[in-house]
């Protein structure tokens, strides 16, 4: 007699609930009034499980769902499906107990009765267990009461459940307490002798080898597998304390017996943690500055002031080692001095990585960090500054981390608990001092998990670092030999404390012309090993390649540049290898169109600035510097007197430009020529572009009084001109961060012009020569300095507004 029905499957992960179990489980079963509970070891259901009722739905302590399953009877699992709301269903036979009554069943109750009890006196029972047994009258729930030992392994439980037959669970239940009977017996014995006399360091001999003897005669093999950690403890060099802490949780693990419990996995994943951090492992460290010269050379191109830094590094990392100064040694600057270092270098907004005071570099202390837009080769670098240095390189990815366990791992208490990014780091590396890049420090994120920043600045503390704790390991972890390096796009996130303890290397991004060269001795040999080309057979000219930048790329780094080399390297080995071309091949302007596509990118500032009313600025964004066109109009609104409506997402620094730039054109209206009219009756409309990205800071200020005056009076905008700079309502222009990008993206976009402040003129020195060739920079103090640079003289026939 069976029935079928249709329930929803919930997994038990090493959890086995018996038909007579009521149990609570952090499951949301939903609507559903019955579900079939099924156990689960690595990954694979059991055939049976147990059908269960949803007695009640609770709230579990720490807000979660879960349901109090009243268990029914057992249910074959047949066929699965995925039900309307992409749950996991099946299609279950009942199964419930059938009630044998042959003589073969009840003899083996009554055995198996007998054997309970004997177990359960030889355990020190006080009655009341026995009593609750006695009880239970139904042979098959007697059998499944053997279930619920937790100390049976999950592998016998399911064994029990699975079997439907009542005489022959019975069987397989006596069979079982049976084993664990003479296993009791016999530990009971040891433990006699033993305490009947032995010495306490035999004792422990003794005990060992006799549960050796235990386990090969239960066909166990957990005695080897101790065996193989004890070898692999022995061979990892642990110091000392670590030493005492795997050894302590060995012998837990011998002690647990039986693989299958919970808990002795859980030692083992701890076990196997331990041995996995490379305590002894070390690699020879080549500090030679020549050395890392050439190897960073001969990787990169160009990057001149940051190899010089990297070497300088290097160079004093040697004299300290050569003269046994160790880094975490150094004495470290009291803290009040530190922060008022920090403080005075403290980056504005909108600004691009400024060089540290020497204040800052402290000795041993800095980490160097990397600071620039993607794709300018700071990850690689990285990669180079290990290959330089004869150690091993790990990554470790920090974007969106915002959980401090990221970081220091989860306790070991929790089901799944795993050691955090840097042991991980370790356990890759294989060696102690390896070079670790923590990518992207500016993305690292703080919630209710915590903090992850605070448990990276104890990371990178060298007064700290020589006895890190993670929280998983839980024993004292030496990070002082690693070398840490970081990256970030920009400052603007990077906690202030973090910052004080990094020495900020500037990436600005490439010329043109270095770009070029970069594609021509780099991206080209590699993209062309890449599709197993020989050198010879795929050649292409620079002037093509400077095209490929120009027209088909639009970034501050390489990393585009180097698809589309990989697009026309891929076309051109497909042509080879297919037979249509004949190597060596040259590429030719045809072969980038067909492979590329039609020109990408524009220079769109001819066309923007045609009317009046829209200004070209320059701007840093996440991603380098950039050009953008703002705009403004004058809207007829009958009553206004020249409102101001600000669109695109500006943050309150760029609104208050904003509103700054409108006064001191209203103010300054007669001088330039313009109506007092025009402010009557009308609202002003400033909008910039690209609306959907959120932009902040002051630099802004005279592109937008230069896009208002325009439209006022009709002047348009020279096209070839560009601008940055923050205004002040006196009509001052002041000086801005980041020159080196936003003269890049200029360049870029083609423009011979660009308006800064006097005072930024000392930056023009960090601008590249290539650049400085092509624009014309006017340094300027006010804003009809300004004007005078920017605004065509005369006005043009189209007003776009009313
Ligand atoms: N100066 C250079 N010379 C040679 N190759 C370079 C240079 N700069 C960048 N590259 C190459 O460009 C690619 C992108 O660089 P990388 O991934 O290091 O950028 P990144 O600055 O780390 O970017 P992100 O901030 O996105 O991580 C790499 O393949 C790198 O080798």
């Amino acid at each position: 007699m069976s029935t079928t029905s249709n329930l929803l499957l919930i997994p038990l992960d090493d959890l086995v609930v018996f038909p007579t179990m009521d149990v609570t489980l952090p499951v949301d079963p939903g609507e559903e009034e019955r579900v079939l509970l099924v156990p689960r070891t690595d990954g694979e259901f059991a055939q049976v499980g147990t059908i269960a009722r949803v007695k009640r739905r609770v709230r579990l302590p720490g807000g979660g769902r879960g349901a109090l399953f009243e268990g029914e009877a057992r249910g074959v699992a047949g066929a699965a499906h995925t039900g309307p709301t992409g749950e996991l269903r099946v299609t279950v036979e009942e199964r419930p107990d059938d009630v044998p009554v042959d003589g073969r069943t009840r003899e083996l109750e009554r055995e198996l009765r007998a054997t309970i009890e004997e177990l359960l006196q030889l355990r020190g029972d006080d009655g009341s267990v026995a009593a609750v047994l006695r009880a239970i009258k139904e042979p098959g729930t007697l059998a499944d009461s053997v279930g619920y030992d937790p100390e049976l392994p999950v592998g016998t439980k399911i064994e029990i459940l699975g079997t439907l037959d009542v005489t022959e669970r019975l069987e397989l239940t006596l069979r079982v307490l049976r084993e664990r009977l003479a296993d009791l017996q016999l530990r009971r014995k040891i433990r006699e002798d033993v305490e009947s006399g032995a010495q306490k360091q035999q004792r422990e001999y003794l005990l060992r080898k006799q549960m050796e003897s235990i386990r090969q005669e239960l066909g166990d093999d957990d005695a080897s597998v101790v065996d193989e950690y004890r070898r692999k403890i022995e061979d990892a060099g642990m110091p000392a304390h670590v030493r005492e802490q795997a050894d302590k949780e060995l012998a837990r693990f011998e002690r647990m017996g039986g693989e299958g419990s919970g808990e002795a996995q859980m030692i083992r994943n701890y076990l196997d943690w331990l041995v996995a951090v490379p305590w002894g492992a070390r690699s020879e460290e080549n500090l030679d500055p020549t050395h890392a010269r050439e190897v960073l050379d001969a990787d990169h191109f160009g990057l001149d002031d940051v190899k010089d830094r990297i070497v300088e590094f290097l160079a004093v990392k040697k004299l300290r080692a050569d003269r046994g100064l160790d880094a975490g040694e150094a004495p470290v600057a009291a803290a009040g001095t530190d922060h008022d270092a920090a403080d005075e270098n403290a980056p504005r907004r909108d600004d691009a990585p400024r060089r540290p005071a020497a204040s800052r570099r402290r000795d041993g202390g800095t980490i160097l960090t990397l600071v620039g837009p993607p794709g300018t080769g700071k990850t690689s670098i990285g990669e180079s500054i290990a290959k330089a240095t004869g150690r091993e390189f790990v990554r470790i990815a920090l974007g969106g981390v915002r959980d401090e366990s990221e970081i220091r791992g989860h306790r070991r208490t929790y089901i799944g608990a795993l050691p955090g990014r840097l042991v991980r780091a370790l356990r890759d590396a294989g060696t102690m001092n390896p070079v670790i890049l923590l990518d992207e420090v500016d993305k690292v994120g703080a919630d209710w998990r915590g903090d992850p920043s605070a448990a990276l600045l104890e990371v990178l503390d060298p007064a700290q670092n020589h006895s890190f704790r993670d929280h998983y390991l839980d024993v004292e972890l030496d990070l002082s030999q690693v070398l840490f390096l970081a990256t970030a796009n920009s400052l603007e996130t990077i906690p202030a404390p973090l910052l004080d303890r990094m020495e900020l290397i500037p990436f600005d991004g490439y010329t043109v012309a270095e770009k070029t060269a970069i594609a021509r001795d780099h991206l080209v040999p590699r993209q062309r090993r890449a599709n197993a080309l020989r050198d010879d057979e795929v050649t292409i000219s620079d002037d093509l390649l400077r095209l490929v930048v120009d027209e088909y790329t639009r970034e501050s780094g390489v990393r585009q540049l180097e698809r589309e080399v990989g697009k026309l390297l891929r076309k051109a080995a497909t042509g080879i290898a297919s037979g249509k071309d004949e190597a060596p091949v040259r590429i030719d302007l045809d072969r980038v169109r067909d492979a590329l596509g039609r020109q990408k990118v524009f220079h769109e500032s001819a066309a923007r600035t045609a009317v009046p009313g829209v200004a070209t600025g320059l701007a840093v964004t996440g991603t380098g510097g950039d050009v953008l066109f703002i705009e403004a109009t004058r809207i007829p609104v009958s009553g206004s007197k020249g409102g101001l409506v600000l669109t695109g997402q500006l943050g309150d620094v760029m609104k208050e430009s904003a509103r700054i730039a409108l006064s001191w054109v209203r103010a300054n209206a007669e001088r330039l020529g313009i109506d007092a009219e025009r402010f009557e009756d009308a609202e002003f409309h400033v909008h910039v572009p690209a609306g959907a990205i959120p932009k902040d800071g002051p630099s802004a200020g005279i592109t937008m009084v230069t896009a208002l005056v325009s439209l006022l009076t009709g002047r348009p905008v020279k096209h070839t001109v560009g601008m940055t700079g923050e205004v002040t309502l006196q009509g001052r222009v002041l000086p801005i961060g980041g020159l080196k990008q936003k003269s890049l993206a200029a360049h870029a976009a083609g423009l011979t012009d660009v308006v800064i402040s006097e005072r930024n003129r000392g930056d023009l020195d960090d601008v590249p020569q290539e650049v400085r060739d092509a624009i014309t920079f006017h340094p300027t103090m006010s804003l009809d300095e300004v004007l005078a640079v920017a605004l065509e003289e005369r006005p043009v026939a189209v007003t776009q507004t009313a």
